[in-house]
């Protein structure tokens, strides 16, 4: 970190509001897990969850506070003395250990909620300020659902707070009903008029019902905030909050704008992700900034032609920096002839000649407008067509219908190109491949056997393109051919008559009756 900025307080509580989203409740080993995460991580603090709630959870939270040594270890209490003993007795063995204590301070929850006069409840947060402070010298303070409370108010219940002894202050919005504007002024504010607002850090707690959580806490941060508090993959309660990796690398990245800067392994972001999302089972959407999938992907050929002249053409941060091992080029119907040759290179295969790279390209988008995404097993299938499309091809597939029913004896229609004059033909047979391939031989009466038949997925997914094998012995002389195509029917009929052309190259003829025919 440069020495002329100030330090961003990271405060992760992915252990606590994220486990309150419904159906996100961790065990202390999986805890303990992620804790060890977000230590390697170098978060700067970790709430880690609300000793209060239940013996378990107190357990959970010792559990992280004996394993995780390099990063603070807080704990969450209500404004009461009991909870407030509980999370003391829980971050016992932490290296570093925070006392987080809240009391709601909105008129909406003070009447209704706690049912307790603002007089009642600044004495009751100053009371549990001092209290923390009994334990720890590191003692939070949040005024909950501080984004819809009154400002005077706030500023004198913070005043107090600090008066008694909490050293970072909180600011949520419990509820993420601010804009972003609106919430970095509240916080400007509160730091001009509280008279001893230097004495402590301000944070910020933003939550994402409006998806403005990471929004708020930059314009708080741009506004005078040193923490922020969020989660990994913006996990938490309702809309959840503001999300870890996107607060982290929008600071990293607009270090032209923020008067600050995290301390954060950022490489660890990934793992991290990962981890909470197989956890919790929270599933990360692929358009997700930062962590999702198709964060550093691209797809469409003028940004892949782009990316691969410059990278920075269409990517504002490195993958690698966020723990990917590298961008990602999607070869699918948006892709241009750049990158289709740039994969090919990649995965080492060079053609001698523009025609046929330019055949194989148009396979590519007839491919792509089949499957939605190209893996490389598919280009080499692509490309092997591509060569055995130079063994001069006397038999052509031209098209073909299957009828396969239930009770009834399959059927196939074959449309050949037969050294250059189009035939077509139906035949039975057990199945809709057999039938293929016995329509196929009454055109072109090879006499070739049939001696293996094949058939693997390239891909995996209903859509992937299955590859056919197919050898034929043409009296001792054994021929391999092979087809591809997301159709496997299809394929065989392309392996079949990829076969065909070999065994029936130069020099062989087909059958006399079948060259009557013909
Ligand atoms: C915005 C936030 O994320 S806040 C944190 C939310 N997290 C949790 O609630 C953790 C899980 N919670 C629990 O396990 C339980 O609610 C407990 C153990 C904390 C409390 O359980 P109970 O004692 O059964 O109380 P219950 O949950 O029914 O009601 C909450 C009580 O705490 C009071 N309360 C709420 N917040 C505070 C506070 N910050 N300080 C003091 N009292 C509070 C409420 O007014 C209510 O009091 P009442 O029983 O006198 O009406
Ligand atoms: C307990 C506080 C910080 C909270 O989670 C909130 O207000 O959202
Ligand atoms: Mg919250």
């Amino acid at each position: 970190m440069s020495a002329n900025k100030d330090k961003l307080y990271i405060f992760d509580t992915t252990l606590r509001d994220g486990e309150q989203s419904p159906g996100a409740s961790m065990t202390k080993d999986e805890k303990m897990r992620i804790g060890k995460a977000l230590e390697r991580m170098r978060v700067d603090v970790i709430e880690a969850g609300f000793p209060a709630a239940s013996p378990g959870d107190a357990e959970s939270v010792q559990a992280v506070a004996e394993i995780v040594r390099d990063s603070t270890i807080c704990g969450l209490a209500r404004a009461l003395d009991k909870d407030i003993d509980i999370a003391a007795e829980a971050l016992k063995p932490a290296a570093s250990k925070r006392i987080h204590t809240f009391i709601a301070t909105s008129p909406i929850h003070m009447q209704t909620k706690l049912r307790m006069e603002p007089d009642q409840v600044v004495e009751q947060a100053v009371r549990a300020v001092k209290r923390a402070r009994g334990h720890t010298d590191d003692v939070e303070f949040s005024a909950e659902d501080a984004g819809r409370s009154e400002f005077d108010f706030l500023c004198r219940i913070v005043e107090a707070a600090i008066d008694a002894g909490a050293n970072t202050i909180n600011i949520p919005d419990t509820v993420g009903y601010n804009l972003p504007s609106q919430f970095g002024d509240l916080i400007r504010r509160l730091r001009e008029n509280i008279p001893n607002s230097d004495k402590a850090v301000f944070s910020v707690h933003c939550h994402n019902d409006l998806g403005l959580a990471v929004a708020n806490s930059l314009a708080a941060v741009l506004n005078g905030a040193r923490q922020v508090e969020c989660t990994i993959n913006g996990l938490g309660e309702r809309a959840g909050n503001a999300a870890l990796e996107e607060i982290a690398m929008s600071v990293r990245t607009r270090q032209d704008v923020f008067p600050c800067n995290v301390d954060l392994e950022t490489t660890e972001i990934i793992n991290c992700s990962r981890l909470v999302s197989t956890i919790t089972g929270f599933v990360v959407q692929p358009n997700k900034a930062v962590v999702g999938a198709n964060a550093f992907a691209h797809e469409s050929g003028i940004h892949q032609d782009g990316v691969l002249k410059n990278r920075e053409t269409y990517e504002i941060m490195k993958a690698e920096d966020v723990g990917w091992n590298t961008n990602r080029m999607v070869l699918g119907k948006h892709s241009g002839r750049n990158a289709f040759k740039a994969r090919l290179k990649e995965i080492g295969i060079d053609f001698a000649r523009e025609e046929e790279l330019n055949s194989a390209f148009s396979r590519f988008k007839d491919l792509a407008d089949k499957k939605h995404e190209i893996y490389d097993e598919d280009l080499q299938a692509l490309v092997s067509e591509v060569i055995h499309d130079s063994v001069k091809e006397r038999f052509k597939l031209v098209g073909m219908r299957v009828c396969s029913e239930t009770g009834e004896t399959p059927v196939a229609q074959v449309t050949l190109l037969v050294d250059g004059k189009e035939q077509s033909i139906s035949a039975e047979g057990g199945g809709p491949v057999d039938a293929t391939f016995k329509a196929i031989e009454s055109l072109v009466k090879s006499g070739c056997d049939l001696q293996l038949y094949s058939v693997n997925n390239i891909t995996t997914g209903t859509d992937s393109q299955g590859e056919v094998t197919v050898r034929l012995d043409k009296r001792g002389r054994i021929v391999n051919g092979q087809g591809s195509d997301t159709d496997i029917v299809i394929a065989s009929a392309k392996a079949y008559l990829n076969a065909l052309n070999k065994a029936l190259q130069t020099g062989e003829r087909t059958h006399p009756q079948a060259a009557s025919q013909i």
